[in-house]
């Protein structure tokens, strides 16, 4: 299990995270959402080991995460610029983790060569930025690793290699519970891979959810009444966004579904229906309630 205890860290003019709690449980993928400068490349880079934590912990099965080898052999980091050796070739590179990885599979490594169509013999400064994060992808998969750590993983990507790489990650979580974390401020870019959403706003989580539980736990309401809407309809119940459309109201709902059905038909009304909500909605309502308009992780 990964954990993050009152985590903070700081760099000389910026505060990058402050009091950061997280927990990712094995075989789970974890979306982090943010939008620019939110801390989330901090995140990722304290979890690789790369960076120190100024205060809290940041631990992997209890075990202190920086300067690690036995954690560091088990993860992979993509950052959201792949960086490889001057002058070495996907070939180079793979025999350099080889080395350095202890559960390297040398098979999976060429065949994931084969069915990316990588060009062996070429230096990887040379291609696209899409074809050196798909052999980024390549090499980290061939490390087998526990827990694979990507930043903002799909730039660049095609559609039809996303969904490749896509069904790659989820065979590794079904077949041998890899736990993944994404980071990303595009929250359709990941919603369909993700079981679990964090989202980072200036260094603080703002939520930390399970996706399912999300969806359960708030409710879309459009109802109507005969002498208007009664002023005390949801008290006690946490209204996140209401709207007047003629003599609807449209209303956003977070609680259980039967506590809103009892208390709303109390009121009688005329119009009661429960609509699903799309994620996308959740989380707009969702940071509305927090005072921060979240359009730029969807876009
Ligand atoms: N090495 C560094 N030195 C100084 N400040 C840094 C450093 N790394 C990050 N920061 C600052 O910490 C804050 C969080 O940055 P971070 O890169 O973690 O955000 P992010 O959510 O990944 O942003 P983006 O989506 O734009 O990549 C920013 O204010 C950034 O300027």
């Amino acid at each position: 299990m990964i954990k993050f205890e009152n985590v903070s860290k700081s760099f000389e003019d910026a505060d990058a995270l402050e009091n950061v709690n997280l927990t990712i449980n094995k075989g789970s993928i974890y979306g982090l959402l943010g939008s620019n400068g939110a801390g989330k490349t901090t995140l990722l880079k304290l979890l690789s080991g790369i960076y120190i934590e100024d205060q809290g912990s940041v631990t992997i099965n209890d075990q202190s995460v920086y300067e690690n080898t036995m954690i560091k052999d088990q993860l992979f980091f993509i950052p959201d610029h792949p960086y490889f050796l001057s002058q070495y070739t996907i070939t180079h590179m793979g025999q350099f983790y080889k080395n350095i990885y202890s559960n390297w599979n040398e098979e999976r490594f060429q065949n994931l060569i084969k069915a990316f169509q990588i060009d062996p013999k070429r230096k990887l400064h040379r291609f696209s930025k899409g074809l050196q994060r798909q052999c980024a992808f390549i090499l980290g998969l061939s490390t087998m690793p526990e827990l694979l750590i990507l930043d903002e993983p799909m730039d660049g990507l095609d559609p039809v290699v996303r969904k490749n790489i896509k069904s790659l990650i989820i065979e590794d979580v079904a077949e041998r519970e890899m736990t993944v974390l994404i980071s990303s401020h595009n929250l359709r870019e990941v919603e369909d891979i993700c079981d679990y959403v964090g989202i980072l706003h200036k260094g603080n989580m703002l939520i930390e959810k399970e996706l399912d539980d999300l969806k359960s736990d708030v409710h879309k309401i459009q109802l109507a009444f005969k002498d208007g809407s009664p002023a005390d309809i949801f008290k006690g119940l946490k209204l996140l966004h209401s709207e007047k459309r003629g003599s609807v109201l449209l209303c956003i709902v977070r609680g259980n579904e039967a506590d809103i059905r009892t208390r709303v038909k109390e009121y009688e009304p005329v119009i009661f229906d429960i609509l699903p909500l799309t994620l996308e909605e959740i989380f707009i309502y969702e940071m509305e309630d927090v005072g921060y308009a979240i359009k730029n992780i969807l876009d």
